[in-house]
This record gives structure tokens, sequence and C-alpha cells, in this order.
């Protein structure tokens, strides 16, 4: 099992664990490590804790040898400077008052592994890795767990911090795990509270950019009822569509089944998957906004993709303050059907032009595109010839990553004799949608067209 990223991680615990021994005490690789070590996962931070020591004691031992950070005296966390390690003390909750919530977390030498592995959120989790011995102390059977794909609470103080319940989403995703029916139920119990932005939207990262079967994460989300904390999502759940189009059921359940085959194809990108992932995850939310049963049971959603660029800037204004986000996703779920749209109609170059000038990225949208008729089980996936012809449109007109760049700029306008003013933004804009239908190519061509048509 590798649980080392290289040698000089490996040589560094090492070096801890003797010091440590030596000491009287003894050091533990623990956490996401040693899970991702069982699981063959490529090792990246290293998280080592050390029994038997108190704080002074591990910090004479860190002076020898490392740079470090003391992120807290109580806590004994220190982080060691050029390596992705983090040392701790085995932790635990001193009262501070009356109530649930009043503790605060202090290190505590002498915690055995098992009083201190019981504050780990769950057991695949709370898996300690002897550095010196090799052994594996696993007092909450987390190995089994891993071995037969299940995610479960370690103890009842998993509820001291909600924002486990998301990390139950993202790690039931990312791991194929089935969320124990008791974890499930003690989730169902545990109120969102006001949990920080920031890390909400963390496990929802790690959900689309990690995540292999992320609709296992978004049926935990709907299953322990955590999904009516995001409204929008809550809103596609039983939203019906029609069978002839959509065999695997309600709007949701096609969302959770297109963010699989979105995750079957990341690109590897952070950035362009999580824009896409987005789009994904938002595509259909303007359903629930506009479906109608006919009297001949037939069931429509015409509109859901302009009115669900509303609906999606709402959702990703609360999951995100960064604008860009909002701003690069929105279009694509404005536009989602316009890729099948343009290929039926065979549609010119204009409209091509003016889809990029709309969404910028023609290629992000061709993703969407497949996701969303891919997400139709037990329909089987296919490639897509309308994103084929789309992506082969774009490249040859040079816009499948980028939009059209305006060819008449005011400085033309300037030359041309007028004066800067208001005016100025309304020949802009008329002679940008020209050349989005073709009417000229270059600046001599945009210039004379002005002349002859805008001024
Ligand atoms: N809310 C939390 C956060 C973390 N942990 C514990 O702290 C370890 C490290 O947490 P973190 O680095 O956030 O996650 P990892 O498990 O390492 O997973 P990832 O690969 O996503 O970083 C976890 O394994 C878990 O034992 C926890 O019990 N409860």
């Amino acid at each position: 099992m590798k649980i080392f990223a290289d040698e000089k991680s490996k040589r560094a615990c090492e070096f801890l664990a003797r010091e440590a021994c030596a000491a009287g005490g003894r050091a533990y690789c623990v956490g996401g490590c040693v899970r991702d070590a069982l699981l063959g996962v490529e090792p990246k931070d290293v998280d080592v804790e050390i029994y038997g020591l108190e704080a002074e004691k591990i910090e004479r031992i860190l002076s020898k040898k490392f740079r470090f950070e003391i992120v807290g005296k109580s806590f004994g966390v220190w982080i060691l400077k050029g390596l992705d390690i983090d040392v701790s003390m085995p932790r635990t909750e001193r009262k501070t008052g009356i109530g649930h919530k009043a503790f605060e977390i202090v290190g505590d030498p002498f915690l055995t592994p098992k009083e201190a592995c019981a504050r780990r959120d769950f057991t695949i989790n709370a898996i300690l890795y002897d550095i010196l011995s090799g052994d594996i102390i696993d007092e909450f059977s987390g190995m089994g767990d891993l071995k037969n794909k299940i995610l479960r609470h370690t103890s009842e103080r998993f509820s001291e911090d909600p924002l486990r319940v998301l990390r139950a989403m993202q790690f039931a995703a990312r791991f194929n795990l089935d969320v124990a029916p008791e974890t499930v139920e003690l989730c169902s119990k545990i109120e969102m509270e006001n949990l920080p932005e920031e890390r909400i939207f963390e496990e929802w990262k790690k959900l689309i950019l990690k995540g292999v079967e992320i609709s296992r994460g978004l049926f935990f989300l709907r299953d322990c009822g955590w999904v009516k904390y995001f409204r929008e999502l809550a809103d596609m759940v039983d939203c019906p569509q029609d069978p002839r189009w959509h065999p695997e059921g309600d709007v949701y359940v096609h969302t959770a089944h297109c963010m699989d085959s979105f995750a079957k194809k990341r690109v590897g990108d952070d950035r362009e998957d999580l824009i896409v992932g987005l789009a994904v995850l938002c595509h259909d939310m303007g359903k629930p906004k506009c479906t109608t049963i006919g009297d001949d049971g037939a069931i429509h959603s015409y509109g859901h993709d302009i009115i669900g660029g509303k609906v999606a800037r709402k959702f990703l204004e609360h999951l995100t303050r960064e604008k860009s986000i909002v701003e690069e996703v929105v279009p694509l779920v404005e536009r989602h059907m316009a890729v099948l749209d343009l290929w039926r109609s065979n549609a010119g170059d204009g409209a091509i032009r003016r889809l990029a000038g709309k969404v910028k990225r023609i290629d992000r949208l061709v993703r969407l595109d497949d996701a969303d008729r891919n997400g139709r089980p037990p329909i089987e996936p296919e490639d897509s010839p309308q994103g084929l012809w789309i992506m082969q449109r774009a490249e040859a007109l040079a816009i499948k990553d980028s939009a059209p760049k305006p060819i008449l700029l005011g400085r033309h306008l300037i030359e041309l004799g007028l004066t800067p003013s208001v005016k100025f933004k309304d020949i802009l804009n008329a002679a940008y949608e020209a050349q989005l239908d073709g009417a000229f190519f270059d600046v001599e061509h945009a210039v004379k067209y002005a002349k002859d048509n805008l001024l």
C-alpha cells in the first residue's frame, strides 16, 4: 500500500515516527491518506497523529528537522512547511457550557486511538496506519466498510459538524459507496444551521470534480432530506417527464444520470469541468416552473431552457460568490437545447456565430448536450451526431472555444471622424450583429459596412 506521495514525505514521516517512539509516543498516519492508500488512490497530503506526547515534546521533535506553522496551540496541529504533512495530537472536546454546541476542541495526548477516532466522521476515515510497524489499527471496522463499499458514520458524534452530511454526499459519489441506512437516518436529523457558504461549495466542487458516480451523492442528498436546503434542486424531485424520451424518471433522476455521464468525460481541467458540471446540474432547473400535463397525458416543458437560466442563477448565487462562475454557467443552461435545434434545422453560419456569441464556448455546450442525451437509462449512451456537426462547423469558423471577436471597434468610428458618444454603443452592437450574420470578415469591409449602413 502506497501511503506517501514521494520519498521526501516518506522519510519525514519515518523520522517523526522514530523520534516519537524514542520519546515514548507513537506516530500514525490517519484520515484520507490511509483511506486513499487502501483504495489504491494516488496519495497527496498526509495527516500524522502523534499519541502519548504533549505539545512541547512534539514541537521539540519537529524543531530538529522541520520548519512548521502552529495552527492552534490548544488544538495541537502543526503544518510542516514545504511538505504536504500536517501533524496533530489526538483531539477531544472540552465542555465550555450547557448545550450540544458548548465545547471546544483540545489536544489530549493520552486518548486511546479508539477515543480519538470516535470523533472522526466516517469509519473509512478513522483507520490508523502505524508508520514504524506498518500495522493498521481499525477500531471502527473501516476496512470492512471499504471492502463492502459502505459509507458509515463512526459514532453519534458525527452530528457535531453538519458539513459532514455534504461530505457524505461527495464521498459516496467519489468512491462509489452505499451510504449505510443508519447514516442516512442520522443525517436526516441533522440541521444545516449556518454553515459557511465556502465550505458548502467546497463539497459541491469535490462532488463535481472527483465524483465517479455523482448520482449516488445526489440520491443520498434527496434520501436524507438535505436537498431541501438547495431549493432549485429540490423542486426537480417528482417533476415528471415524458417517459418516451425520459424512461429514467423525474427531472432530478435525469439530472443525476446526466451528472454520471458528465463524470465519465471530464477533461481534467478543473475550471472547465466545474463550469460544465454545474451547467449539467442546473440545465433542467426550469422544468419545474413550466411543466404541464395535457389532457392526452403528454408532458411538456416548453421554454424550460430560458426559464432555467433564471432559476440556475438563483441556485448558483446561493452556492458561490464567484460571479464569473454564474455568468459562464447561466448562458449554457439557457442554450442547452441549441445544439440539437441548430443541427435539426441545418442552421447557417450566422446562427452558429450568434450561439458562440451568447455562450462564449460552443465546446462546453457540446459537452452539456452530450451529458443531457446520455443521462436517460436504460437508453444506451451514444455518440452525438449534432455535437460532432456543430464542433466541425464552429472549428471552420474558428469559434469552437471562443465567441467571435468584434471586428469594428470604437477607434474605427473615431477614424471615420465620429466623436465618442452614447450612440457609439448602438452602432457597434449593430455592426457586431451584422458581423455574426456574415456581412463582413475584416476591418476594411467592416468600416465600409458601417459607412454604408450605420452612420
Ligand atoms: N468535518 C470533518 C472533516 C474532517 N474529518 C476528519 O479529518 C480527516 C481529514 O479531513 P480532510 O482533509 O477534509 O478530508 P480527507 O478525508 O483527507 O479527504 P479529501 O481527499 O477530500 O481531502 C478526515 O479523513 C476525517 O477523519 C472529520 O472527521 N470531519
